[in-house]
């Protein structure tokens, strides 16, 4: 077991505020040690320790102290020109909630494990003439341009505001976000206002870390992203494209190490927790709310068993190597939904019946640990029939206790209702709920005809069913964007911004660069977390 701190299993710790920090205005609708990657070597913006510094006509350097004066340094030496950095690539992994959702955003428990869809995105550098960045979000139509030296580094960059590689942000400025307000306004104007907004919160989130890890002196770039998860199903497709942003700005600016495989695990854990930390403000941008537990597990893989009792503190991560191949059936009810809308829809509850509520939220903490004790004990067999069972259970307790929270949808329930129904095993809904996946632990013993009847009845009803394992690699990295596929190109097949978009669907991503069903994929490398 690895931990980041030690929590206690028994859900007695303290409920934590969950009515924190004010956004800016227009998200108010909806609710030390500089390692260098070594693969990098084109233009950087040094967002080290020194990172604010600029290299000033005379050469030396300058940089602001916390009251405002200027000190002059010897400079630094740099070369005069960098070669412009390949093309490459970062993918990250969704995840299902196996237990918590909802009662993690009020400090409780929950946890969660790595599924095999996963979201890619592909960073080409552009020449050094060509002072744009263009941000590609394919699947949702997203495409915009902007002028790298028209963003608000002066804002960004003020002493006061400046943050750092390493820092750990726990809520979004509001000045920032104002600042780059008017480079949003622009976003996908001419689609209809409610499919505009999360195009909106997509870009905030992107400008947000760029303008926060990048610098004037950063390369032009186009980021291109796709996914194999399904939006806003619960599946956490937001904090996978978080994590992928997080590390390909980190990797672009020179800040992580490897990964490599004989990194040493705690030199690999450091490189998860900076890409987390910045995944994190970007899921502030997207959802308002997070409790990190999203993002955390998308960042390092495998299982997790996650708590965050203080926001302005790390939370408590505990890795679950032992956690169990469960054998669950993920079902999409189709019915797209905001995590943000969810979430606070279970605020306003908590604000109208405070007791009873945080009752509710307390049961869900101890559903969670008990099946975190289970899973720690010593004789612990994943695969046995009690085990599934005491699963099983709890999960069916989860899921009534997210139905009195109000996060269910009438189309949940007739997922839940058919699996009953055929007696196969336990439901519950994953992720935020109204609409989105429900999961399914199938009984050991459920005999497979009825299993495929279940599955045929509910494709017949509309239902969408997605193959996936648990419990896969977290942040994984193509440096460069290169890989063998049996081509006859010399040294192996390139993958360019044309084939990557132009792959067809989810199959045609998978068998282009997928990582997801082809864990041992050459070229692609992972950091791991610790596993003792
Ligand atoms: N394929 C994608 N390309 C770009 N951005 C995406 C993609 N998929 C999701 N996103 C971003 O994530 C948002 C959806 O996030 P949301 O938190 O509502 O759902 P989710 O993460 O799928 O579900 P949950 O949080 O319950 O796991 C989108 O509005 C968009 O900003
Ligand atoms: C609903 C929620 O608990 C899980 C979303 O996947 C929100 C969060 O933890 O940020």
């Amino acid at each position: 077991m690895s931990t980041a701190t030690v929590p206690p299993l028994n859900g007695s710790v303290g409920a934590s505020s969950s009515q924190r920090r004010p956004v800016a205005r227009f998200l108010q609708d909806e609710i030390q040690d500089g390692h260098l990657h070594p693969y990098m070597n084109g233009h950087s913006n040094g967002n080290g320790a020194d990172s604010d510094s600029q290299l000033s006509d005379s050469g030396s350097t300058t940089s602001s102290t916390a009251n405002g004066s200027r000190l002059r340094r010897p400079a630094m030496s740099r070369k005069a020109s960098s070669p412009m950095a390949p093309t490459f690539m970062v993918s990250a992994p969704g995840k299902v909630i196996v237990y918590g959702e909802h009662a993690v955003v009020h400090g409780k428990a929950a946890m969660a494990a790595a599924i095999s869809l996963r979201s890619y995105l592909l960073v080409t550098t552009l020449s050094k003439s060509q002072r744009t960045i263009t941000l590609n979000f394919r699947d949702l139509g997203l495409k915009h341009t902007w002028d790298i030296d028209a963003l608000p580094w002066d804002v960004f960059h003020r002493a006061d505001k400046k943050k750092f590689y390493y820092s750990l942000v726990t809520s979004l400025d509001d000045e920032l976000v104002e600042a780059l307000e008017p480079h949003l306004k622009d976003v996908s104007i001419d689609i209809p206002e409610e499919q505009r907004k999360p195009h909106v919160r997509s870009a905030l989130a992107f400008l947000y870390l760029f303008c926060s890890l990048g610098s004037p002196q950063s390369p032009g770039a186009i980021y291109t992203l796709r996914s194999t998860i399904p939006t806003g199903a619960g599946l956490g497709s937001s904090a996978s494209v978080c994590v992928c942003l997080s590390s390909a700005l980190l990797l672009q600016i020179r800040t992580l190490a490897g990964p490599h495989p004989d990194q040493p695990p705690d030199e690999a854990e450091t490189q998860i927790e900076r890409i987390n930390r910045w995944a994190f403000v970007g899921e502030l941008c997207i959802h308002g709310n997070p409790s990190g537990v999203d993002n955390t597990v998308s960042a390092g893989g495998k299982a997790v068993f996650f708590k965050r009792t203080d926001y302005e503190k790390p939370p408590t991560v505990i890795s679950l190597p032992t956690f169990p191949e469960l054998p669950l059936l993920i079902v999409d009810t189709q019915q797209t939904r905001s995590t943000a809308t969810e979430v606070a829809k279970v605020l306003s509850l908590k604000k109208a019946h405070p007791v009873v509520t945080e009752s509710i939220l307390d049961s869900i903490d101890q559903v969670t640990c008990s099946a975190c004790q289970l899973i720690e004990t010593p004789d612990f067999d994943g695969t046995s029939d009690e085990t599934m069972s005491h699963f099983g259970t709890l999960i069916r307790l989860n899921h009534g206790l997210l139905v009195s929270l109000g996060v269910s949808h009438p189309r949940l329930e007739r997922i839940r209702e058919l699996v009953d129904y055929a007696d196969v095993g336990w439901t519950k809904l994953t992720g935020a709920g109204g609409g989105g996946c429900a999961m399914t632990l199938l009984r050991p013993d459920a005999k497979p005809e009825v299993i495929q009847e279940l599955k045929d009845k509910l494709a017949s009803e509309g239902f969408n069913k997605y193959e996936t394992t648990l419990g896969g690699d977290g942040i994984g990295v193509l440096y460069p964007a290169v890989l063998r596929n049996g081509s006859d190109e010399e040294g192996g097949e390139e993958i360019d911004q044309q084939k990557f978009e132009e792959a067809e669907g989810h199959i045609g991503i998978e068998q282009l660069v997928g990582v997801g069903f082809h864990e041992k994929r050459e070229g692609w490398k992972f950091w791991k977390r610790a596993a003792a």
